[in-house]
């Protein structure tokens, strides 16, 4: 391994209790400021499992948890693991107690955490990254990661990626994270569709006409990145102009073709799914919105993404969790 690091999981739920469990378990001083129910959680002993048959429990004692910020004093890396809306808040945090050295890493969605990290940390080395894969919290306790993919972080000094590479999580460098970022912000489109459908992913991408209405929403926002002229890296081991194609086919052929470049388990669903369960505020406005705001720039309109940011909106406002609407439903 390469040299122990001291790091700090800048708000553990999901994705920052996985990642930040693995590194535990890879030997790195791990650090969590976290909410209550995941202190309770670290305490008794935090499982982890993934769809590549990890099982494994980081013994309580093994990692630092707490409500209380101070916990990011002495992080050498500092991973931020928050949703979007708290970024800013985050980013006060990190300033009043993270050492000026720390490297901070926006392990998030979207387009734009990244900047507003570095807005609110003047002068600190912050990096975009992307986490490709989906972590849910299990109703037996457990963070499970359901679907494939390896993290990648924007290149810079220190040996980063070697130091957050451990076993099930390999980590590489990208010079051109903007493109990565977009490529993995087309994925994050379906989020608002599986969180609508109440299905798990496996589920509605076994459902053509749910395949139909993601693909209708990337050929829209395929169509804006071209106006403004980014090109989104690959998310998956297809350029994302074939993607669309590729969810249109039938069914069976679908099944085949995916298998070969996505691996999703039954029981993997998106974070904005989690979201609407949990009657907490989802990422719509940096997913779909950040293609509605460029849109706009570029004199173009996305009907359907609108459309679908829209169903998201109302099913936020009644907090019921998902609607169980069917594809007939989004289309209108
Ligand atoms: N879940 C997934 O499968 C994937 C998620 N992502 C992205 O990763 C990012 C994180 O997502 P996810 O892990 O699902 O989010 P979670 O909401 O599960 O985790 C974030 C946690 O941080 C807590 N938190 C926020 N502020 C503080 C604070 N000041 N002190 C202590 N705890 C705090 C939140 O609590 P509270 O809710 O009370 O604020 C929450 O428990 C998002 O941008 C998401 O889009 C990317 C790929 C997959
Ligand atoms: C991994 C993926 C694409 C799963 O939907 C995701 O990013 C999320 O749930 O936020």
């Amino acid at each position: 391994m390469a040299q122990t690091k001291t790091i700090a999981i800048a708000g553990a739920g999901s994705i920052g209790g996985y990642v930040g469990g693995l590194l535990s378990l890879g030997g790195h001083e791990v650090r969590m400021l976290a909410r209550p129910a995941m202190v309770a959680r670290v305490a008794a002993g935090l499982h982890l499992s993934s769809h590549e048959g990890l099982d494994a429990t980081v013994l309580p004692g093994q990692l630092q948890v707490s409500e209380d910020s101070a916990i990011l004093r002495g992080a050498d890396i500092i991973l931020v693991t928050v949703k979007s809306g708290g970024t800013a808040g985050m980013a006060e945090l990190i300033a009043a107690e993270a050492p000026q050295g720390a490297v901070v890493i926006s392990l998030q969605n979207g387009v734009g955490n990244a900047d507003i990290l570095r807005a609110g940390l003047p002068g600190r080395d912050v990096r975009a990254g992307m986490v490709p894969f989906n972590v849910l919290q299990t109703e037996d306790g457990r963070l499970h990661r359901g679907t494939s993919g390896d993290i990648m972080i924007e290149a810079g000094p220190g040996g980063i990626s070697e130091a957050l590479s451990v076993p099930y999580l390999p980590v590489h460098e990208s010079t051109d994270m903007g493109s990565v970022l977009w490529g993995k912000l087309l994925l994050n489109l379906n989020n608002a569709l599986n969180a609508l459908s109440g299905l798990t992913l496996y589920q509605q991408l076994s459902d053509r006409d749910w395949r139909r209405l993601v693909a209708g929403q990337m050929d829209e926002a395929l169509r804006v990145l071209a106006a403004a002229g980014i090109i989104p890296a690959k998310a998956t081991p297809l350029p994302p102009k074939m993607v669309p194609k590729i969810l249109r086919l039938p069914t069976p052929v679908f099944r085949i073709v995916s298998g070969r470049m996505l691996k999703i388990d039954r029981m993997a669903r998106s974070s904005m799914w989690e979201d609407l369960s949990r009657g907490r505020p989802t990422e719509i406005g940096v997913l779909q919105g950040a293609v509605e705001d460029l849109a706009t720039r570029h004199g173009l309109t996305v009907p359907l993404i609108s459309r679908v940011a829209e169903l998201i909106r109302v099913a936020e406002a009644n907090g019921a969790g998902s609607p169980g609407l069917s594809p007939d439903d989004v289309r209108g």
